[in-house]
């Protein structure tokens, strides 16, 4: 099980700051949807040069244009980027396609998706590599999680790996694990707590052990 630290409410230099504390930790870093939108794809770069023997995953969270959008994501150095489980195969197929020439990776989100499970198995069926349930923030805030959606998908995703996001606290992590995802994402899970350092060492032992 690995695990991704997402990065949403800081600039370049903040998100620097925060990897290098917690860099040994973590096994991907994610340049969150926000960033992206503040800084460009120059915040993928940027990052990717700073930690180059980290993963970075690009957020683009991805809905039209797949092949032309993981281009330019993987151009700026992403490894990994996503697509939204919600848009159409085409841009689904699209986006593997490309990946696929540089050996890059696509995760698809299901943010939004109301029929998880059914989704779930097509995307899966159209090679994507991670499939990721997830509560956004707006369903955060209204007390949603993600963690029977991860039980639900996990029966039917048969060639991705599964992934799963959303709120994920040290507090909540033992039933994410208990669920086994291949990869855990946490956002202020770790930035939001006093010592990251700290918050993300013990989070790496506790996926380390499943
Ligand atoms: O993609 C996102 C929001 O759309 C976040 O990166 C994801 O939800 C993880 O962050 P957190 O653990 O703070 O929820």
């Amino acid at each position: 099980m690995k695990l991704q630290l997402a990065l949403d409410l800081v600039d370049i230099a903040g998100a620097k700051e925060v990897v290098s504390k917690v860099a040994e930790f973590i096994d991907i870093v994610e340049i969150g949807t926000p960033i992206v939108i503040n800084e460009g794809l120059h915040a993928v770069k940027a990052i990717k040069e700073a930690f180059p023997a980290l993963t970075v995953l690009a957020d683009l969270k991805i809905m039209d244009a797949g092949g032309y959008e993981v281009m330019k994501a993987v151009e700026a150095g992403a490894d990994i980027v996503t697509v939204l489980g919600v848009s159409d195969d085409s841009t689904i197929r699209g986006a593997v396609e490309e990946a696929k020439k540089t050996n890059k990776e696509i995760l698809v989100d299901l943010i939004n998706v109301k029929d998880i499970k059914a989704r779930a198995a097509e995307v899966d069926a159209l090679g994507v590599d991670y499939v990721c349930v997830h509560s956004g923030y707006d369903h955060q805030a209204e007390g949603k999680n993600s963690f029977a959606d991860l039980n639900a998908i996990k029966s039917v995703v048969k060639q991705a790996k599964t992934a799963i996001a959303g709120g994920i606290k040290l507090s909540t992590l033992p039933e994410v694990i208990a669920a086994n995802p291949d990869l855990v994402i946490v956002g202020g899970g770790i930035t939001g707590e006093a010592n990251q350092k700290a918050a993300a060492a013990e989070m790496k032992r506790l996926v380390s052990q499943a």
